[in-house]
């Protein structure tokens, strides 16, 4: 039997008007949370703001498609996991991209608002140590860095710390294909047949791939913020009690995954 189709509603859309954009979108409570420290605001501290906050609204993206993509690769899954690592490759650009605007500020317009800022830093980014966290660079000592950090915050990074990475779940996936991953030559052994053998083996190269880019992407936002640092405060201590700049660039080496980037040596 078929079944009729129904008319259209010509009012589609409108049913119940209730709903608004700047309700739908909470703008009421997102345009509220601009608060200046400087009094009178320092003009460019709304720019400065503005930027933290779009930032970490990008960071809740990441780490909810992260998430899914490392589910899923613990369940056996490669196709979508690769789809999920693709839009962060694209909005880690837009991270990366972002710092221009910052770059538009000057040392001397910042230094107009900086002292009301310390102790404060994006060292105290619980948004950005757990995406460090579940890309699969765990440090705990992070953790105990934290000065002041709201219980519920304190609970998100430690759970961060022992759930499942992005890199436990690829393993799972190279484990499931039948790649023994227990030790480093093993995972070494699997890399380089699944390297020489694109045809049979090509959504694993490409997920490995997409893990390869999403590492770079956030290499390159560290090697961006340190210029993007030292630009505005030179040489200085940071606001975070490290010692600025300095600290900055012993990050920049730092890698999620060394031993894809090590394949390319032994490739
Ligand atoms: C005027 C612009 C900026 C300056 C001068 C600056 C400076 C610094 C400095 C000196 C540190 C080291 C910690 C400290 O002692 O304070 C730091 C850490 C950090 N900043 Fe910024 N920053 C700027 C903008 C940003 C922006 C826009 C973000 C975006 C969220 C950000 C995120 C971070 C993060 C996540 C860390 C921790 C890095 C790590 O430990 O690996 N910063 N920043
Ligand atoms: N750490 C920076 C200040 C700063 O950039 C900042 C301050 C408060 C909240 C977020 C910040 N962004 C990144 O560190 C400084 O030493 O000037």
């Amino acid at each position: 039997m078929t079944h009729p189709t129904p008319a259209p509603d010509p009012r589609f859309g409108e049913q119940g008007g209730l709903l608004t954009y700047s309700d739908y979108l909470r703008l009421a409570d997102l345009l509220a949370a601009q608060v200046p420290e400087s009094d009178p605001a320092s003009h460019d501290e709304l720019l400065f703001i503005t930027i933290h906050q779009v930032y970490e609204l990008w960071f809740k993206l990441l780490l909810a498609e992260l998430s899914d993509a490392r589910d899923r690769m613990l369940a056996g899954e490669t196709y979508l996991p690769r789809v999920r690592l693709e839009r962060c490759h694209v909005v880690e650009r837009v991270l990366v991209g972002q710092v221009d605007v910052i770059d538009t500020m000057t040392p001397q317009d910042f230094l107009a608002f900086r002292t009301k800022l310390a102790p404060a830093s994006g060292f105290q980014s619980v948004q950005f140590r757990e995406i460090e966290f579940l890309s699969g660079l765990k440090d705990p000592d992070f953790l105990h860095r934290f000065r002041r950090l709201p219980p519920t915050e304190r609970d998100r990074l430690e759970r961060r710390l022992v759930e499942p990475s992005l890199w436990d779940g690829f393993l799972a996936v190279l484990a499931r294909a039948g790649f023994p991953v227990g030790d480093a030559e093993a995972r070494f052994a699997a890399y380089a047949r699944i390297a020489a053998d694109r045809e049979r083996f090509g959504p694993l190269w490409d997920l490995a791939e997409a893990l390869v880019a999403h590492d770079q992407a956030f290499s390159l936002w560290r090697a961006r913020h340190v210029l993007m640092a030292e630009r505005q405060i030179g040489t200085k201590p940071g606001t975070g009690g490290s010692a600025g700049g300095a600290y900055l660039r012993s990050r920049v080496e730092t890698r999620f995954y060394p031993e894809l980037w090590e394949l390319r040596s032994r490739l």
